[in-house]
C-alpha cells in the first residue's frame, strides 16, 4: 500500500477515505480541503485515533456564487438558449423566462452558504424565507429572512435551494410528498449534496410538469452512472454542473492554505500557526494542546490509572466515576474527563489510546466519567471519586 509511508493525507470530495484505507495506513491526520466529509469514514478514523479536519471557511463564497448563478440561469433558460443558438436555432419565444424580482426563495440551511445566497438574491428583489433548526427566528430576521417551519415553506416557495450537509435528517428532504405540497412551477436547486433531493421524485415531478425546473451541481452517485440519473440530467428543464461548487481558483487556494496552516499548527513547529479550528472528531484536542493544561492532564491521567489499578473489576459498567475540579484555575475543565478515561483504560486495551479514540472505547466498555466544578473552594485541586455499592474511593491531586 502506497499510503503506508504517509502520516497525513489531504483530500477533496472525490477521494474516498474508507475504513479499509485507514486500516491499511499509519495516518495520523486526514485533512479535507473543503467542507463536506461524507467521503471520509469518520467512525473508522475516530476508532483508529486518526484526526479529521476540514476547511469550511475557504469555499463557501464560491458555493454561494454558483448557487446564485444557477438560480438566475434557471429563471432565464440561459443554458438551454445557449445550446439552441450553438445548434444554429433562433428560439426567442421558446426560452422566454421569468423575473426573479418579487419571487420567493426558500433557503433550507442557514449556515455560511445559505446566508450568503440569501443576501445576494435579496439584491435581485427576491423575498427570502428559510429554515434551519439551529438558527433562531430573531437571528434569521436580522438577515431579512423569514424563518418558517418546513410545512409553511412548501406552498410559498417559487425556488428552493438546499444548503445542509447530507445527514439522516436531510436525506431526501425534498421528496415526492414535499414536491406535491409545493407550488406548481417550483424550481429546485442543489449545490449541497446529492441525496438531499430525491432524484427519482424530482424527475417524476418534472415529467408531470409540476416542478418547473431544477439546477443540480451534485448527485447521489458521482460521477453519475445510473440510467435514471442520466434521464434527470438530460431533462430539458434541468441544468447541471459536475460538482463545481468549490471549483474556483480562489476557493482552492483558500482551502489548501486553511488545511496546510492547520497541519503546521498540529506539528507545533511555527508559533505563527496555532489554530486547528476544523477539528471534527476530537473535541478535547484544542484544550489538550494548551501548555497551561499540561500538568493537569497528566494528573488526570494518573488519577485514572491509579483508580484502574485499585479497582479489581474487569469492566467499568458497574462503577460510577465522577471528576470534580476546584479553584478558579480549574473552572470549565470538563475535557479532563478525557485523560481520566485514557488512564482508566490504559493497560486494559491493546488499542493505542489518544484524545481522538478514547471516547469510543470508553462508551463501548460502559465507562462514563461525570464532571462537576466545585466553586466553593479556592484551592486548585482535581478529585476523582469512584465506586460501586461495595466500595467508594476518592483520589485527589494538586
Ligand atoms: O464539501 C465541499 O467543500 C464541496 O462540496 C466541494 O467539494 P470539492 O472540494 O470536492 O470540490
Amino acid at each position: 500500500y502506497a499510503i503506508l509511508k504517509y502520516d497525513g493525507l489531504v483530500v477533496r470530495s472525490d477521494t474516498k477515505v474508507t475504513a479499509e484505507v485507514l486500516q491499511a495506513s499509519n495516518l495520523q491526520v486526514v485533512g479535507r480541503a473543503g467542507t463536506g466529509v461524507d467521503n471520509i469514514d469518520l467512525t473508522a478514523a475516530t476508532r483508529k485515533g486518526v484526526l479529521v479536519l476540514n476547511a469550511p471557511g475557504g469555499n463557501f463564497i464560491s458555493a454561494c456564487e454558483l448557487t446564485c448563478s444557477l438560480i438566475s440561469a434557471l429563471s432565464r433558460n440561459v443554458p438551454q438558449g445557449c445550446q439552441s443558438l450553438k445548434e444554429g436555432k433562433w428560439d426567442r419565444k421558446l426560452y422566454t423566462g421569468t423575473e426573479l424580482y418579487g419571487k420567493t426563495l426558500a433557503v433550507l440551511g442557514l449556515g455560511r452558504i445559505g446566508r450568503e445566497v440569501a443576501l445576494r438574491m435579496q439584491a435581485f428583489g427576491m423575498k427570502v424565507i428559510g429554515f434551519d433548526p439551529m438558527v433562531s427566528v430573531e437571528d434569521a430576521a436580522k438577515l431579512n429572512i423569514a424563518s418558517l417551519g418546513l410545512e409553511d415553506i412548501w406552498p410559498l416557495a417559487d425556488y428552493i435551494t438546499v444548503h445542509t450537509p447530507l445527514i439522516p435528517q436531510t436525506k431526501n428532504l425534498i421528496n415526492a410528498e414535499v414536491l406535491k405540497k409545493c407550488k406548481k412551477g417550483v424550481r429546485v436547486v442543489n449545490v449541497a449534496r446529492g441525496g438531499i433531493v430525491d432524484e427519482n421524485a424530482l424527475l417524476d415531478s418534472l415529467k408531470c410538469g409540476h416542478c418547473g425546473g431544477a439546477a443540480l451541481d451534485v448527485f447521489c452517485e458521482e460521477p453519475p452512472k445510473s440510467e435514471q440519473t442520466f434521464e434527470l440530467i438530460k431533462h430539458p428543464k434541468v441544468i447541471v454542473t459536475p460538482h463545481l461548487g468549490a471549483s474556483t481558483k480562489e476557493a482552492q487556494i483558500r482551502v489548501a492554505v486553511e488545511i496546510a496552516e492547520q497541519f503546521i499548527a498540529l506539528a507545533n513547529t511555527n508559533p505563527q500557526y496555532t489554530s486547528i479550528q476544523g477539528v471534527l472528531n476530537a473535541p478535547a484536542l484544542a484544550a489538550s494542546r494548551n501548555p497551561e493544561n499540561t500538568s493537569w492532564i497528566s494528573l488526570a491521567r494518573s488519577l485514572g490509572k491509579i483508580s484502574s489499578q485499585l479497582l479489581q473489576t474487569s469492566t467499568f459498567s458497574s462503577t460510577a466515576f465522577s471528576l470534580v475540579t476546584q479553584g478558579a484555575e480549574l473552572k470549565n475543565k470538563q475535557f479532563l474527563t478525557t485523560p481520566v478515561q485514557i488512564g482508566l483504560l490504559s493497560g486494559r486495551t491493546s488499542n493505542g489510546l489518544n484524545f481522538i479514540n478514547v471516547n469510543t472505547y470508553a462508551s463501548e466498555g460502559g465507562l462514563k466519567v461525570a464532571y462537576e466544578h466545585d466553586p466553593s473552594s479556592s484551592q486548585n485541586l482535581v478529585a476523582l471519586a469512584f465506586g460501586s455499592n461495595v466500595a467508594k474511593h476518592v483520589l485527589t491531586g494538586k
